[in-house]
């Protein structure tokens, strides 16, 4: 195999449109927590820290499910699924990757921030990707855990303490990804059956699915709320997460008279990856300044 492709097989069993996901969640976590006060050293450390970390849970993530990706259209070209890369070297990458961004986030953040990337590398690899995600009709509600790790870790790198902000991002974050992962399941619903997977859309139905997709975004758009009724962000965040949560309110609506259901599920997917990110945006640039006495208190340190 030619050098340039075999550095893209390594480069892609790392999922990158995960990674750049996650790393763009994990800055809005920091700069929400910065309000203005952004230490770019810290920063860039905690977010390759935090990148290196997810990279290395998705290669683990691909060392284990090498056999069902073999039966998604989806995910069979992949260079695990493929043997295009060998699981000793396959796990051996992953292993440096994340040692080498724990280390980062140990050198640059604190014990929290670490814990908080380590559980979510727990929670990915070892109780989602290996177990749950094969036996249980829940499992996306744990894999959103470990998905809401980034931005938390990215929060508490500055604050240093789990406070009402980082259950609300918590919240946001998880509440985000459930829909989105539902909205996968179908339009790639014939992967999944496929490989056996049991996620609930294909085994509980559409019907059944867009339920919990509506309450799902309505969950997830009273916690954007809470960011500016709590004092974290400003009202334009407060109007521009209303305005995509009713935009993606209304396409999981229409979803009860939609005739293609597969067309359905892409484009409330599409919406789901333009709401986070839009919404990261906003949290990274409408955050609210300390107010006087907080400043105060931290010139005085
Ligand atoms: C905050 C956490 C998450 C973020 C930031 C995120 C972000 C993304 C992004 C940016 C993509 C498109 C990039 C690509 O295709 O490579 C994607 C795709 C995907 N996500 Fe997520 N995601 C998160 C959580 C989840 C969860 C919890 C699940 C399922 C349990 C999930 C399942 C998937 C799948 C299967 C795809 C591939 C979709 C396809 O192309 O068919 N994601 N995600
Ligand atoms: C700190 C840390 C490591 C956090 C984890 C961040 C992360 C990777 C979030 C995504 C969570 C998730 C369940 C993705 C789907 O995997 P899948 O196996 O269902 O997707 P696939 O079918 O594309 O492989």
């Amino acid at each position: 195999m030619k050098m340039p492709e075999r550095i893209k097989n390594y480069v892609l069993v790392a999922k990158p449109g995960i990674v750049l996901g996650n790393l763009i969640s994990a800055a809005a976590g920091f700069f929400l927590a910065s309000r203005g006060r952004v230490d770019v050293g810290t920063l860039l450390a905690t977010l390759i820290g935090i990148s290196l970390v997810v990279g290395s849970g998705c290669i683990f993530n691909n060392c284990i499910d090498r056999e069902i990706d073999r039966k998604m259209i989806r995910t069979r070209n992949r260079a695990l699924a493929r043997g295009l890369i060998s699981l000793k070297a396959a796990v051996l990458y992953a292993t440096v990757l994340g040692i080498a961004g724990m280390a980062m986030l140990c050198e640059a953040t604190n014990l929290l921030s670490v814990l908080i990337v380590l559980a979510g590398l727990v929670i990915y690899v070892g109780v989602y990707s290996l177990y749950m995600k094969r036996n249980f009709l829940y499992s996306a509600l744990v894999g959103s855990l470990a998905g809401a790790a980034p931005p938390l870790a990215g929060y508490c790198a500055v604050t240093g303490r789990f406070d009402m902000g980082a259950l609300i991002l918590l919240a946001i974050f998880s509440l985000w990804q459930m829909p989105h992962c539902y909205a996968i399941a179908i339009f790639r619903h014939d992967d999944y059956t496929a490989a056996a997977i049991p996620v609930l859309p294909v085994k509980q139905g559409t019907a059944a699915a867009r339920k919990y997709i509506v309450g799902y975004i309505l969950a997830f758009m009273a916690a954007t709320m809470l960011l500016t009724f709590g004092g974290y962000t400003g009202y334009s965040t407060l109007a521009v997460a209303t305005v995509l949560g009713l935009c993606w309110l209304h396409i999981a609506r229409s979803g009860y008279k939609a005739t293609d259901e597969r067309l359905w599920g892409k484009k409330l997917y599409v919406f789901s990856i333009l709401t986070i990110f839009i919404l990261s945006v906003m949290i990274s640039i409408d955050f609210t300044p300390p107010v006087p006495t907080e400043m105060l208190l931290s010139y005085g340190r």
